[in-house]
């Protein structure tokens, strides 16, 4: 018989604290059948690898949220990398490869390094009790990244509502989803305004789009769109991804001090940290064929839920998996998921978590919690909306 649960990983309890149900989840089988919204389950590190790694089985362009775009008009047009596979996935996904890549990013990193120098002095000038989301963890992404794909200053306030509801719109239609509906024109309607050729400034990444375009490696209405997929990702990701970082770091005192002794630590811990907090925390695919998983037979054209947080902490992968541990490899863990769609700007997230953590790390001797943090519920995202801390510095 098929594992199942009625519980709602969707509903505000699983999602203010998502590890019991996680481990409930793994117990009970490789795939379970969450009764709810009759959808699949995979909550095991392997289960979920193999999943990510067979796109032919388990398609993304029926989208990688509940809705099966097959049945349902998405509320917005498909994205070219996220909700597309091969071949029609290939170009857009070779045109950002090459543009977001390690070497490109080379020339930015000293221009975001010394912003984040700049960020971190403002920040102590004012004291040393504040709140590190809205001082660090959104601050730092908004100060340098809309300003590498090259969007003008106006209008900026739209973009981490726009991925809140964008990642709110992969669950179901629940209380957070209908939160962000009456604003979603509107905002989406900025964002789509950015991605026109004549919105960008020379020398960013949505210039570059439009110039792969002019040679022909994309066609010219794919741009836009490619455009929009780095301010749909692009955003509230890294926002919580540093909010995850400086939480671990304030809850680990013993690591921040690793990292001020050695600031090369700062690599593996933006990983660890994406290890252990998983910012993007689920999404889905879709079955093209009769699947049998783990004594399971899953039906084609189902939808299957993966639990990367919960794939990250999997006894059967990790030692010690809920331990934030430097001195760990993280290699192989999917938080940036796995395979052809796996993160295309993971090396932005990287450089922008660890320009800031290391400029931190220069001048804050410590970092503590100051109280309970907040958690900012969404469907998809794990994320805090507030961490009040106290920090000491040099
Ligand atoms: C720490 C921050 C980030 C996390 C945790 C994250 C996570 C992910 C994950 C899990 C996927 C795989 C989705 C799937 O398999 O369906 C993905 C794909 C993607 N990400 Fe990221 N991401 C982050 C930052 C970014 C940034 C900064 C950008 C843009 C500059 C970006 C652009 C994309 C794009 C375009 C895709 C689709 C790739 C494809 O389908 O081929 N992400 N991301
Ligand atoms: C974890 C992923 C769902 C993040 C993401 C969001 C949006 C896009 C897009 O292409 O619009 C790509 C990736």
């Amino acid at each position: 018989a098929i594992p199942t649960t009625d519980e709602d990983p969707f509903g505000r309890e699983v999602l203010a604290d998502p590890l019991p149900f996680q481990h409930r989840l793994r117990e009970a089988g490789e795939v379970v059948l969450l009764e709810r919204y009759g959808v699949y389950a995979m909550g095991r590190y392997e289960t979920v690898r193999a999943a990510l790694l067979d796109w032919q089985g388990f398609e993304s362009s029926a989208g990688v949220g509940i809705t099966d775009f097959r049945s349902e008009t998405p509320w917005r047009p498909p994205s070219l990398l996220l909700e597309a596979d091969p071949p029609h996935h290939d170009a857009p996904r070779s045109v950002l490869e090459k543009i977001l890549g390690p070497r490109e990013l080379r020339e930015l990193a000293p221009g975001w390094e010394a912003d984040a120098e700049v960020l971190v002095d403002e920040v102590l000038a004012r004291g040393t009790e504040l709140d590190a989301v809205e001082a660090f963890a959104e601050a730092f992404p908004l100060r340098v990244f809309p300003d590498a794909v090259g969007i003008p200053d106006e209008g900026r306030e739209h973009l981490l509502p726009y991925g809140d509801h964008l990642f709110n719109s992969f669950g179901p239609e629940n209380f957070l989803v209908q939160h962000g509906a009456p604003h979603i024109g509107e905002h989406s309607a900025w964002v789509n305004a950015q991605c026109a050729r004549d919105r960008l400034s020379p020398g960013g990444f949505g210039s570059a789009i439009w110039a792969a375009a002019d040679r022909g490696d994309l066609s010219v209405d794919q741009a836009p769109l490619i455009v929009r997929s780095l301010l749909s990702a692009g955003v509230d990701t890294t926002v919580h991804a540093i909010g995850a970082v400086l939480h671990a770091f304030a809850t680990h005192p013993d690591a921040w001090a690793q990292l001020r002794a050695d600031p090369s630590l700062a690599r593996v811990a933006f990983d660890e940290a994406i290890r252990l907090e998983a910012p993007v925390q689920t999404f889905f695919r879709t079955t093209t064929r009769d699947i049998e998983l783990g004594g399971v037979r899953i039906p084609a054209r189902r939808k299957i839920l993966m639990f990367l947080g919960s794939a990250n902490a999997d006894p059967r992968r990790w030692v010690d998996p809920e331990r934030f541990d430097l001195s760990r490899d993280p290699s192989g863990h999917v938080g940036f998921g796995m395979g052809i769609h796996q993160c295309v700007g993971q090396h932005v997230a990287r450089l922008e978590a660890t320009s800031l953590i290391t400029a931190l790390a220069r001048r804050v001797e410590s970092i503590e919690l100051l109280g309970e943090p907040e958690r900012h519920l969404n469907n998809t995202l794990r994320a805090w909306k507030r961490m009040p801390i106290r920090v000491t510095f040099t």
